[in-house]
């Protein structure tokens, strides 16, 4: 039976869980084990994990895996990366590898500007309302000191605020627009604790600035949120080489590669159906880093897929070319990350991984993680364009397939040889896994 509950958050955690098995599940206890079985037997770090939600009832693993040999502006990396699907760390790591032999990877940071809006509504003459937030700039900045000054001490800060006239979209919508700096942090809460001042204070100040008449002192707050779009956060990756220096592959030419190579790249730049799976690949790399090191993926995710449609269509993130027999490949991507804030100092995996990237800067960070998206791309295009992408992948995935059949040991290790030299496919590792099992029992 399904039900409905009140005040289910008061509960404490048995109870919820009490709750939960016996309205949805057919055998509670077998539930409760399950559950029990990824609870932390360190009962202050499971109190840990409990507090970073709501309504809490265990843990949900991911493995952590590390790629290692990512040379970064001439400074090695071993990258920590949390994923559940298989093959992006052995792709990773071979991306890291190839590059390694070839001068690495180069980054830069090109700008780290954040942007925070307070969405309101305005109905009277535009012209004042101009003339209001000219005479009141200067005390939203002043109100908002008690949560900017210790940010002003590291250096950062609110760097502007605009007043933005959006009525050709919305009657009466206006915005203040403000960018700020947040150094290492992330900043999402620095950002929204100051826009919900610069509202306290454009709203009050309103109804004692004498040119507004009665109605115009009337400004309806909307909301006020930091916005994950962050094209003026952005980093820079890039790859180089001499065309002839691509050779690795017997089975195409260095030249033929490059050439195959940019023909896919091109694709995914005007193809939106392809551009959507080529970023893909490029956030298994992105996506696992930021997962590891504590970031928050939905606002990267966010942020990056409106940059990618920034011209009006979805596009790639990366580009390729080559010229005067150079085969460069890059990417440049905007990244809100925090190495301080959020779950960054809580997390022991997240700083475990933080320690082993050289505990970072944010825009350290950043580099690291664009590296990360542009390997990965690099390894799943050369696997596109050269064997296809299904022999590494299932390679990588053959493991899965063999735990889904419940194989014993010997079985992967007998299947595990089989499939060296075998295609692996869902109905492949099945028939290879009947037979044997069929032999045995002869
Ligand atoms: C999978 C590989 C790497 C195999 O590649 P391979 O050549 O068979 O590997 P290898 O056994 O010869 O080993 C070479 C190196 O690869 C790495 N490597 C190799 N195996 C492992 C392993 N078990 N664990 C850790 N690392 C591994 C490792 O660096 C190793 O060096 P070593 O450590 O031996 O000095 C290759 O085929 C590849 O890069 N494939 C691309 C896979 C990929 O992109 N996967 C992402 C999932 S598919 C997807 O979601 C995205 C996509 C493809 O749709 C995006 C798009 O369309 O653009
Ligand atoms: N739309 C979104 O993306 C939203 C995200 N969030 C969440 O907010 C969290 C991130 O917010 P933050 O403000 O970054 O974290 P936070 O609230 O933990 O604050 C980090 C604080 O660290 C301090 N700090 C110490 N050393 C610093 C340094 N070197 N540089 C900069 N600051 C330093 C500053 O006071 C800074 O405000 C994430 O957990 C995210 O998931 C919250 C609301 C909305």
């Amino acid at each position: 039976m399904c039900a409905s509950i009140s005040g289910f958050s008061k509960l404490s955690k048995s109870k919820k869980i009490d709750w939960m098995v016996e309205t949805y599940f057919s055998n509670a206890e077998e539930t409760k084990n399950v559950l029990k079985q990824y609870w932390n037997t360190n009962e202050k770090l499971q109190q840990l994990h409990d507090e970073f939600i709501e309504n809490t009832i265990t843990n949900y693993y991911l493995p952590l895996g590390v790629a290692p040999n990512f040379l970064i502006n001439g400074k090695l990396y071993t990258i920590p990366m949390a994923i559940e699907e298989s093959s992006v760390v052995a792709a990773a790591s071979k991306a890291a590898k190839f590059w390694m032999d070839r001068g690495g990877f180069k980054t830069q940071v090109i700008s780290t500007n954040k942007i925070g809006q307070v969405h309101f509504m305005y109905y009277g003459n535009p012209e004042t309302l101009k003339n209001y937030f000219n005479h009141i700039k200067s005390q939203l900045i002043a109100d908002a000191k008690p949560i900017t000054k210790n940010m002003e001490k590291r250096g950062g800060g609110i760097l502007d605020i605009e007043l933005r006239d959006k009525t050709q979209d919305i009657k009466g919508y206006y915005q203040l627009h403000a960018s700020f700096e947040t150094l290492d942090a992330m900043g999402a809460n620095f950002i929204n604790s100051c826009l919900e001042q610069f509202a306290k204070t454009f709203k009050t100040e309103a109804l004692s600035f004498n040119a507004f008449s009665a109605e115009e002192k009337i400004i309806q707050i909307v909301m006020s949120i930091l916005s994950n779009y962050v094209p003026d956060c952005l980093v820079r990756a890039e790859v180089s080489c001499k065309v002839e220096d691509l050779n690795e592959d017997k089975t195409i030419s260095a030249k033929e590669f490059a050439t195959k190579f940019i023909q896919a790249v091109n694709i995914a730049e005007v193809e939106p159906y392809r551009a959507v799976t080529h970023n893909k690949g490029i956030m298994n790399g992105i996506d696992a880093v930021v997962l590891a090191t504590g970031n928050d993926f939905r606002a990267i995710e966010a942020g990056v897929h409106a940059y990618a449609s920034r011209h009006g269509k979805y596009s790639s993130l990366s580009h390729a070319k080559v010229e005067n027999g150079i085969f460069t490949f890059w990417m440049e991507i905007p990244l809100a990350l925090g190495t301080v804030g959020g779950l960054t100092g809580l997390h022991p995996l997240v700083k475990l991984s933080l320690e082993l990237l050289h505990h970072p800067t944010a825009k350290e960070l950043m580099q690291i993680v664009a590296v990360a998206g542009l390997a990965q791309n690099f390894a799943a295009l050369r696997s596109l364009t050269t064997t296809g992408i299904q022999q590494g992948h299932m390679k990588m995935h053959l493991m899965n397939i063999l735990n889904q059949f419940n194989a014993t040991d010997t079985e992967k290790e007998t299947l595990t040889e089989y499939f060296k030299l075998n295609s692996v496919t869902h109905s492949a590792v099945f028939e290879a896994i009947e037979n044997l099992r069929m032999k045995i029992n002869d």
